[in-house]
């Protein structure tokens, strides 16, 4: 074995993704080494409990509860712990002291992330975050560096792999949330809290990442519109598969032009319908897909895991591989490109289509009357479907929408939840992934 030079790396983690870096840095010593021509020497694993139980099998002698010690004299820090703090200081501290950082904390990068790059160009180091958005599939690479000479016009991905499971087996198994929750949970997909799958917290954080390097603009977390999937029900799942939709935690991310011709741009996440031919409809699981359309490439999909210990790791040794790699063969780094700096459109201001589904009462001038909602708001009706349950005697009409204004749509179904007509408004979501 050649006499390489060693790197020292710093792990801060060995949770589901930390414990399957830990283990591949040690099994695959020799071979990595040969890859970047100096050998990875893991230095030191912090944890917050030692003596914990672990999926893997890793040297005691490795742990420590000091991470602030144990990154001192780090040629590499890992960071793997997830949450804002300490991570932030600690990563603060890696770049402060000469470290380049890898991370798979998108919710530190979509918060801090203007002040981690920041200190990290002023000092020439690298933070790599391929593992931050959906988890093993290369998308952070193919953004910054394989699209960077084209223009990307949108993104529709979806980011966040507990969700999809979750929407998954609701469809296919018939499980509430909190069922399928709990599984994804035991199998390592889920957030530390879960409430950031559950609520959108964690896909708003990736799609702010997503979006800035697209639109070469920072993306505040802020302006980012989040929805999460508590308010998805069986009965809208049972209801899209009968119209031949799936229902999908999505993220759009896209350049919306304002009339005069500016350059805008929108970020979101929420429930959406998605037609069961397009390439998204058939990501099962804890899958995650990256829906990109750009104006020379055209359409690309990016597929593959999004969450679990194992593959996410592989994503997180890539970047160990490029940036220990800069450490032999020199080089600058990565820098952000945020030049464009494009307005970030409030969501009341963007056209989507949608598909509205109403209880209403089975007598006649009920349709008269709710056609007169959406005419007097201004939103055109692209589709109308009725049925009535002969036991009850209660019609459902399932209504699609040409694409309105988000303020019209929302003034809409207020006021149809208001109208005599509608026994209730049984649900509202928009469909995506068909421009
Ligand atoms: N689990 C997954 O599938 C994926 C996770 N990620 C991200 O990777 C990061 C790690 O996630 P997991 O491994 O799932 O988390 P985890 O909760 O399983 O592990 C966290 C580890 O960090 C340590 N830790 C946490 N706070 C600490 C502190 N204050 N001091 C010392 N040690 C501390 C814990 O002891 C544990 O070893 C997070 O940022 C997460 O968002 C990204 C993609 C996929
Ligand atoms: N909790 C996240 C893990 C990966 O980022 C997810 O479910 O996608
Ligand atoms: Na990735």
């Amino acid at each position: 074995m050649f006499d390489y030079r060693s790197l020292r790396v710093a792990l801060l983690g060995a949770g589901t993704v930390g414990a399957q870096v830990a283990r591949l840095l040690l099994e695959e010593s020799d071979e990595l080494a040969n890859r970047i021509g100096a050998r990875l020497e893991l230095v030191g694993i912090a944890v917050r409990d030692v003596d914990a139980p672990r999926d893997v099998d890793l040297p005691r002698e490795l742990f420590t509860t000091d991470a602030e010690r144990l990154i001192l004299g780090a040629d590499i820090v890992v960071e793997l712990m997830g949450g804002l703090e300490p991570a932030r200081s600690l990563v603060l501290q890696a770049i402060g002291s000469g470290a380049d950082v890898v991370t798979a904390n998108k919710a530190l990068l979509a918060t801090h992330g203007v002040e981690i790059f920041d200190l990290a160009e002023q000092v020439g180091a690298q933070v790599a975050y391929e593992a931050a958005v959906a988890g093993a599939i290369p998308i952070i690479r193919p953004l910054s560096e394989s699209l960077a000479g084209d223009r990307v016009e949108r993104i529709v991905a979806i980011l966040n792999g507990t969700t999809n499971f979750i929407l998954d087996r609701m469809d296919s198994t018939g499980e509430t949330l909190e069922e399928s929750l709990a599984i994804a949970t035991e199998l390592g997909y889920a957030e530390a809290d879960p409430t950031a799958d559950i609520e959108g917290y964690d896909a708003a954080q990736k799609a702010a990442l997503l979006a800035s390097l697209a639109f070469h603009t920072t993306v505040p977390l802020d302006q980012v519109h989040r929805e999460g999937i508590t308010t998805v029900d069986a009965a809208q799942v049972d209801s899209a598969k009968k119209q031949g939709y799936v229902v999908k935690l999505v993220a759009v991310c896209e350049r919306v032009p304002g009339e005069d011709g500016t350059e805008r741009i929108s970020v979101r996440t929420h429930p959406a319908l998605i037609d069961g031919r397009h390439p998204l409809a058939a990501v099962h699981g804890a899958n995650n897909a990256v829906f990109v359309e750009a104006a020379a490439a055209g359409q690309l999909m990016f597929y593959g895991a999004g969450a679990g210990g194992p593959q996410t790791a592989s994503a997180v040794l890539g970047d160990l591989v490029a940036v220990a790699r800069r450490h032999v063969v020199g080089g600058p780094g990565l820098v952000a490109s945020d030049h464009a700096a494009l307005p970030i459109v409030p969501i009341g201001d963007i056209c989507t289509s949608s598909q509205i589904t109403l209880e209403v009462a089975d007598r006649a001038g009920v349709l008269a009357e709710i056609a007169g909602v959406f005419a007097a708001n201004g939103v055109s009706v692209a589709r109308l479907e009725q049925s009535t349950d002969p036991n009850t005697g209660r019609a459902t009409l399932v209504i699609g929408t040409h694409a309105a204004r988000e303020r019209a749509l929302a003034d809409t179904v207020a006021a149809l939840s208001q109208s005599s007509a509608v026994v209730a408004v049984a649900s509202v979501l928009r469909v995506e992934g068909t421009k």
